[in-house]
């Protein structure tokens, strides 16, 4: 072979090869692995969920920049917003980051849980730090509700908060409800007091929410869309932070979102339609006892071992409430959450 032959040979081969990777980069049904092994993405680095759209997900690089729109490394499955995971970036020609893949899911501190269409439950949310547990001057809350509400967020291991807003409408001496929140606050719950409608009104919330990941959470009309409103006044900074693909989605509302809270320092809010109506969902009898923190005490002391905490002799919880070391009212609320839950 002539040496002029040999080197028109090995100009076709390269030239295959980066139209191979042209090709292959532009293409979304190659597997991202093949991808991966040519090399044509940089170096690992550590991002955050802030949004995600089945095999697609916008991340946010732990060293900031622009959100990049990731596709999920085959083997990798159920992510969710707010997962740590591992990246990698592929630049375009102006050595810009254009598009990632996600390579690997970071562990988890937390996770929120729904129920899917078929009952299962299923990841919505991770890495969350605090649920607040929104109720209201009005509508009226039932001590049972915020208490079904207590259950659900300690099943998860996540910190509940309780939030009262619209204490504009409380009477000047705070009222039962003010006496409620303390009775919360006794039991060891962190609590904050809102109001929508006086200046200053959101600055114990501000407070609560910096340096940690929260989600709202609440009945209907107590004031959730209102305090996120005012938490995130520009709309600009709703969509503003999801990668120039996703701006252009149409999904973008029913999928939980990771926002960070111009007013407080290092304040993050995971919210979807979805989340908001965490806490109806089904939990044992085990779970719900367990999501009494004051019974915990008492747990494993009554006489029986099977006790069902009824009227069984030697009951610890019963002794408990009796010395008044458990407040009748959150018995109560037990009992009838345990009732509902035998009812269903
Ligand atoms: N007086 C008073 N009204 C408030 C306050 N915050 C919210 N509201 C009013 O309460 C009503 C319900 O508020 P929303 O923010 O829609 O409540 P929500 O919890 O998002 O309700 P859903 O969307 O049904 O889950 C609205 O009419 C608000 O204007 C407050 O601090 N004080
Ligand atoms: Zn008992």
């Amino acid at each position: 072979m002539s040496k002029r032959k040999l080197s028109r040979q090995q100009r076709w081969r390269i030239e295959k090869i980066q139209a191979e990777r042209a090709e292959r980069a532009t293409r979304r049904d190659v597997p991202e692995d093949e991808l991966l092994a040519a090399g044509d993405y940089g170096p690992e680095q550590p991002g955050r969920v802030i949004a995600h759209f089945g095999r697609t997900l916008d991340v946010r690089p732990d060293a900031d920049g622009e959100v990049i729109r990731c596709h999920l490394r085959a083997n990798l499955e159920g992510l969710v917003t707010g997962d740590r995971v591992v990246w990698r970036g592929r630049t375009d020609a102006e050595g810009r980051t254009v598009e990632g893949v996600v390579v690997a899911r970071g562990e988890r501190a937390s996770v929120l849980e729904r129920p899917d269409a078929r009952g299962q439950l299923k990841p919505v949310a991770a890495n969350i730090d605090q649920i607040l547990i929104v109720f209201a001057v009005e509508p009226e809350p039932h001590p049972n509700l915020i208490d079904r509400y207590l259950v659900a967020a300690e099943a998860t291991g996540i910190l509940p908060v309780l939030v009262l807003n619209k204490v504009d409408l409380l009477p000047d001496d705070g009222g039962e409800l003010m006496a409620l929140l303390r009775r919360y606050e006794g039991l060891g719950y962190p609590v904050v007091t809102t109001t929508t409608e006086r200046e200053g009104g959101l600055d114990t919330l501000h407070a609560r929410l910096a340096g940690r990941t929260s989600v709202f959470v609440g009945q209907s009309g107590v004031g959730k869309s209102s305090l996120i409103d005012r938490l995130l006044p520009d709309e600009e900074l709703r969509i503003g932070e999801l990668s120039k693909d996703s701006r252009k989605g149409t999904h973008t509302t029913t999928t939980a979102r990771l926002y960070r809270l111009p007013e407080a320092e290092g304040a993050e809010l995971i919210d979807s339609p979805g989340i908001r109506e965490f806490g109806l969902i089904h939990l044992d009898e085990q779970q719900v006892t367990e999501g009494f923190i004051e019974f915990h005490p008492f747990l494993g002391h009554c006489r029986f071992r099977d006790c069902r905490h009824r009227q069984e002799p030697g009951c610890a919880l019963l002794e408990a409430v009796e010395r008044g070391e458990i407040h009748p009212e959150r018995f109560a609320s037990y009992r009838r959450i345990l009732d509902s839950l035998e009812a269903s």
